[in-house]
């Protein structure tokens, strides 16, 4: 395949070293890395680039969240976020033994709030992201994560009114955890910069999951979601999968089988230093809602072919 200019290595600078072993896992018959490294560019910041030839269709790697939660409106493992499509949305069930013992350091902590004032703000204003904040928050509490673990991320350019948006949110998680009679200690990290800071990452980097796989049962509910708009089963933000650049004609995708480990997969045959893309909406659009999408989601004006081309 062609190489486009876009993707030549005159934009490699200075490659990094793979530091994120964790947030990433091989297929089980090799152990071998995957086939990418991450370098900075000129002109889209860091980016992910090819180490050797990848065949379409090919598992580039896969990623587990560093943090993820459900949807209010899909029924899903509180833990994996797989669907379970017996059970009702808004409540708290695991898939399985495993999940729930996965989950026990910050699902303990967060049963020792009261998350009414909070849950029912983030609805009323319709936002899913703090609920990743506060998981986040509690799992920096039980010791499950670090609270640096998403810095390594882009953050948004954010505006003073939405600043203002997140100091009330931010209030309202902090106090549940005061309430709650957390040690001091525990929530020294809980700065209402930490918040923010971290929510402009989110805000960039977080993907809204849609399983492709499944039950039949699971099938079906997503299809009756679809109809009423809402088939995702929740949210989640990867390190590794967050370094991929956006392209209206992307090389590669992001899926999602059963759970919210993320499979990385080429579209198309790829040539060793090409840059590996994926594509952040919906690329059948047209060219000024695809422009408009990303300069109001993201805060940027895409400089992929397709866009460059007018296409
Ligand atoms: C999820 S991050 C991708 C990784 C990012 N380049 C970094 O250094 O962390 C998304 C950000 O990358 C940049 N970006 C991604 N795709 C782009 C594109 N097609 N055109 C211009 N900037 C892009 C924008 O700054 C965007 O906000």
């Amino acid at each position: 395949m062609a190489v486009p200019s876009l993707f030549s290595r005159r934009f490699f600078r200075k490659p990094f070293t793979l530091f994120f072993y964790s947030s990433f896992s091989t297929t089980a018959a090799t152990s071998s890395p995957p086939p990418i490294h991450v370098a900075l560019t000129e002109s889209v910041g860091r980016a992910v680039f090819a180490t050797r030839p990848i065949g379409s269709g090919d598992l580039i790697h896969t990623a587990t969240p560093a943090v993820c939660h459900p949807s209010s409106t899909r029924a899903a493992c509180y833990s994996c976020l797989a669907a379970l499509p017996h059970s009702q949305p808004h409540t708290v069930t695991f898939c399985s033994q495993l999940c729930r013992q996965r989950s026990k350091g910050y699902f303990d902590v967060e049963m020792k709030a009261n998350w009414v004032a909070f849950d029912d703000y983030c609805r009323t204003h319709g936002l899913k992201y703090p609920l990743l904040v506060k998981r986040l928050a509690c799992m920096v509490i039980s010791g499950d994560a670090s609270s640096d673990t998403l810095d390594i991320l882009q953050p948004a350019n954010l505006i003073p009114e939405t600043v203002l948006e997140m100091e009330e949110e931010f209030v309202l998680l902090r106090n549940a955890f005061t309430k709650a009679l957390i040690a001091d200690e525990h929530i020294a990290f809980l700065t209402k910069q930490w918040y923010i800071n971290v929510l402009a990452r989110i805000r960039i980097n977080a993907f809204r999951i849609e399983l492709a796989g499944g039950l039949y049962e699971d099938l079906l509910a997503s299809a009756v979601a679809s109809v009423e708009a809402e088939a995702a089963v929740g949210n989640a933000v990867y390190i590794l999968p967050s370094f991929y650049n956006h392209d209206c004609d992307p090389n590669a995708h992001i899926i999602w089988i059963n759970n919210a480990d993320a499979k990385l997969k080429a579209l198309r045959d790829i040539d060793e230093g090409e840059e590996l893309r994926i594509c952040y909406i919906d690329a059948s659009l047209d060219h000024d809602a695809r422009r408009e999408l990303l300069l109001r989601g993201f805060g940027f004006q895409c400089n992929c072919s397709r866009c460059l081309h007018g296409d």
